[in-house]
């Protein structure tokens, strides 16, 4: 903790240079705040700042590493277009409409790869199947070596559907894509104990190892001019992200020198830490979660996902029980042994669908089904082992 500021310029005073966990995946959120209002007329879209984020992205793929991005400004880019006063839900429906695809081709000008729009509902990411759809075409679009935008389907998304602000969005978007760091840029330098434009003692949050209470009602203290949820929605994405083992890191996008440390690893901002592994969380999940069915393996399917931590491919599957569908958790039960299930996973085909490619190699599964999702019926990613292997060689996936 150090001393009090409130402007992009104060980030590298206040808030002292710290490491940034390694990473491979990550999911950069950028807020309104960064890409436009900067005066007081409404003019769209500026890329003073956005162009140091876009080199960020650009030196992190140059280095193998991925970086999806959650990307407001939307809304303050159909102002852009169409100035107009007000401000309810209907009309900022209607100008993120306009300015969607503004912001798009702004982030594309500044990008090095194709951009890939996609955009998303609270809705969406409840549904498993839909959950699974999203992962799978943002895993495709990683692997092309676009870069991916997201932004919230604001024209379809009111209350139930909606998840509210982008950085609850940003918090959802790192599980989705197993991201192991998800990284929130804003106009200031990151979590103070009060406002700090309007507390003089306000005082700079380098670290933070659990979301208490009190640290909520420090960032309580509203947003910006053009953003959401102020730091409070930042604190709640980081709340979800770490308990999901995913650390958060909140900086001064407006701050270059701030950036420019973040592409040599080093933060200037506040870092939550996860609570726990990646891995481990999401496997627990899998562990407890309620099963719709079951599907019976043989001994080379047992042999492969005890040995080598393989996903499930239909070739191994010999019989199929109940009636889940796709997204859905299953039990997988070895017919060489009792009736009780030595892993759970999540199902890519459903029960019907996998009874007809059961069997089968996975090459053929596209001319059985006339589709694919994939060449397996649970992935690796999905799966956690019961209980260990024989032998010492039990592998990673039992967390
Ligand atoms: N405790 C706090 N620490 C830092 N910023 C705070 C705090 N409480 C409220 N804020 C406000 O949150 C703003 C950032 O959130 P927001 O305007 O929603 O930005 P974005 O558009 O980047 O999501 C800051 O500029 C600041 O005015
Ligand atoms: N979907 C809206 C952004 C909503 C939002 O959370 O904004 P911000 O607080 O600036 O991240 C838009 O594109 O304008």
């Amino acid at each position: 903790m150090s001393t009090p500021g409130s402007t992009a310029d104060n980030s590298v005073r206040d808030f002292q240079a710290q490491p940034l966990p390694r990473w491979q995946r990550a999911v950069l959120k950028v807020g309104s705040s960064l890409l436009a209002g900067f005066s007081d007329e409404p003019d769209g879209l500026d890329p003073r700042y956005a162009a140091g984020l876009a080199r960020f992205i650009a030196q992190a793929r140059a280095q193998q590493r991925e970086v999806v991005l959650v990307s407001s400004g939307a809304v303050a880019a159909g102002r852009g277009r169409i100035d107009t006063g007000g401000d309810s839900l209907v009309l900022r429906q209607a100008l993120a409409s306009l300015g969607q695809a503004s912001l798009m081709g702004f982030w594309q000008q500044l990008s090095d790869r194709p951009v890939a729009q996609v955009l998303l509902t609270h809705d969406d990411l409840r549904n498993r199947r839909r959950y699974l759809n999203a992962r799978a075409t943002l895993r495709e679009l990683l692997k092309l070596g676009a870069l991916p935008i997201i932004n919230e389907n604001d024209a379809v998304a009111v209350d139930e559907l909606k998840l509210g602000d982008n950085d609850n969005l940003a918090a959802a978007v790192a599980s989705l894509v197993d991201a192991d760091l998800l990284l929130i840029a804003t106009d200031i330098g990151g979590l103070y104990s009060a406002h700090p434009q309007r507390d003089p003692t306000a005082r700079a949050i380098d670290r933070i190892e659990r979301i208490t209470p009190e640290l909520l009602l420090a960032a309580s203290g509203g947003a910006g001019k053009l953003g959401t949820g102020g730091m409070r929605t930042k604190l709640e994405a980081a709340a979800k992200a770490t308990a999901a083992g995913i650390p958060t890191a909140l900086f001064c996008g407006r701050n270059d020198a701030v950036v420019r440390a973040l592409g040599e690893g080093q933060l200037h901002g506040t870092l939550v830490l996860a609570q726990g592994d990646r891995l481990r969380a999401r496997k627990q999940w899998l562990r407890h979660a309620p099963s719709s069915g079951r599907l019976l393996v043989d001994a080379g399917a047992v042999a492969a996902l005890h040995r080598q931590g393989a996903s499930l491919l239909p070739g191994g599957v010999a019989g199929v029980e109940g009636d889940f569908r796709r997204g859905d958790v299953i039990e997988i039960v070895a017919t060489t042994a009792g009736a009780e299930p030595f892993a759970r996973g999540l199902a890519q085909y459903s029960a019907t669908e996998i009874g007809r490619i059961a069997r089968r190699h996975s090459n053929d599964i596209e001319a059985v089904l006339g589709f694919r999702y994939g060449e397996s019926v649970i992935h690796r990613d999905d799966l956690v082992l019961l209980v260990a292997a024989h032998d010492d060689e039990t592998p990673e996936v039992k967390a």
